[in-house]
């Protein structure tokens, strides 16, 4: 038996939700490209859990469902205000998303169809806890989800307590596109091997949360805003990262596991960046951005990965950086109980071995003698 660090090119099981091929992301055989351009989150969370785009009738349903959903309990409402208020707000929305649980009377029930209108729950009462996790934090009342808007009008509806700018609401339309999937990263991953030991659909969606949390996944996006923000202006970005190069620290959002030339989201994710920069008629981020880009692929040939130019966007939309990863959620939602839906229809405990290579034929020595 030999272990391959961090399971790299190692193919854990079969899936027909998400494929990386020859550097092309696809959901479900349709390319990212399209979808980017031409649909919308939910058509594509529908695509994910049911495997067809839907139609107008089919659409409208799920919309009806996700209205209906949205509301979270008042008593995780009053839970939440209990939470340290400068606490990470990912470890919040892990610890929010299993207390939903308990709330859930077909929480542990294994039926299909339950499990699905458990999977649209979830999409729908993630953007409300984390809208509410953001104004409680900034002493506000958390505002109550609208019915007939769309996920992304609606999250920043109950953020900011005023009807969002079409702008905003086309741009993180498409940010939730853009990481709905993505066959089987970290979190997937983390969520699959949950919930092949028959364990809940929460369960399997607080463990993905809680891998997605990490600054090498999820949490990079954060992680990339930290150090803008650190870097202060495009004068300093040249000796900041050549130090950084020199030293051979990682640079976030830079590199992949599985893309080596180049992911193809990133190019909406800088193109939105670029636009809203024009927009606002101030491009400082994404100058600063675009320099730190050059230089980064320049020397060691690494392209900006999903969570790159998302920093600089959401700054723009006006969101703060603790809710970069728990936006990436709100999106990933819909590809983790897919995945975990998906694990279902065939299930076997996920349980690999380990390749031992610690002491051997130890001797046990009582206590007093050690
Ligand atoms: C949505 C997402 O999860 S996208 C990824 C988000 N994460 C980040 O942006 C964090 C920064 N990036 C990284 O840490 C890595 O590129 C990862 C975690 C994404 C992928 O990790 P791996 O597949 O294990 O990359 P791996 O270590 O094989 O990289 C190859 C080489 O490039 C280097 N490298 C990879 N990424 C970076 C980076 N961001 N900055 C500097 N060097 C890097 C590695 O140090 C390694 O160098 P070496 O061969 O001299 O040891
Ligand atoms: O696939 C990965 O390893 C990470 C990633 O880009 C994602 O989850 O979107």
């Amino acid at each position: 038996m030999t272990a391959t660090k961090g399971l790299e090119g190692i193919v854990a099981a079969t899936s027909s939700i998400s494929s990386i091929v020859d550097g092309v992301l696809t959901y479900r055989g349709y390319d990212i490209n399209d979808l980017a351009l031409h649909a919308s989150f939910e058509e594509v969370a529908y695509l994910l859990w049911f495997g067809k785009l839907p139609n107008v009738q089919e659409l409208y349903d799920l919309k009806q469902d996700l209205d209906t959903f949205a509301p979270i309990p008042q008593t995780l409402i009053e839970q939440m205000k209990l939470y340290p208020k400068d606490t990470n707000t990912m470890a919040a929305l892990r610890t929010a998303i299993s207390a939903l649980a308990l709330y859930d009377e077909e929480a542990d029930d294994m039926n299909r169809t339950i499990n699905e209108k458990k999977a649209i729950k979830l999409q729908a009462q993630l953007p409300t806890i984390v809208a509410a996790l953001s104004r409680i934090r900034q002493g506000k009342e958390p505002v109550q989800p609208q019915k007939g808007l769309s996920i992304a009008e609606n999250f920043l509806f109950m953020l900011r307590g005023e009807q969002p700018d079409e702008t905003s609401i086309k741009a993180l339309d498409q940010a939730l596109v853009l990481h709905a999937d993505h066959e089987f990263n970290a979190s997937t991953f983390a969520g699959r091997v949950t919930v092949a030991t028959l364990s809940d659909i929460y369960s399997g969606v607080t463990s993905a949360i809680g891998a997605l949390k990490g600054p090498l996944h999820g949490g990079a996006n954060e992680a990339v805003m930290r150090m803008l923000e650190k870097i202060g202006g495009i004068d300093q970005v040249e000796s900041y990262i050549q130090d950084k190069l020199n030293k051979r620290e990682i640079i976030m959002g830079f590199g992949h596991r599985v893309y080596k030339n180049g992911d193809p989201r990133a190019k909406y994710l800088q193109t939105m960046s670029r636009e809203l920069s024009e927009m606002k008629g101030n491009s400082d981020l994404y100058e600063m951005s675009v320099k730190i880009e050059e230089m980064v692929t320049g020397q060691k040939g690494l392209k900006p990965n999903v969570d790159f130019y998302s920093a600089s966007v959401y700054t723009q939309l006006g969101i703060e950086s603790e809710l970069f990863t728990p936006i990436f959620a709100i999106s990933r939602v819909s590809g983790w109980t897919a995945h975990i839906l998906e694990q279902w229809e065939s299930n076997r405990i996920i349980r690999p071995r380990a390749e031992y290579i610690g002491l051997h034929d130890q001797k046990y020595i009582s206590i007093e003698l050690r």
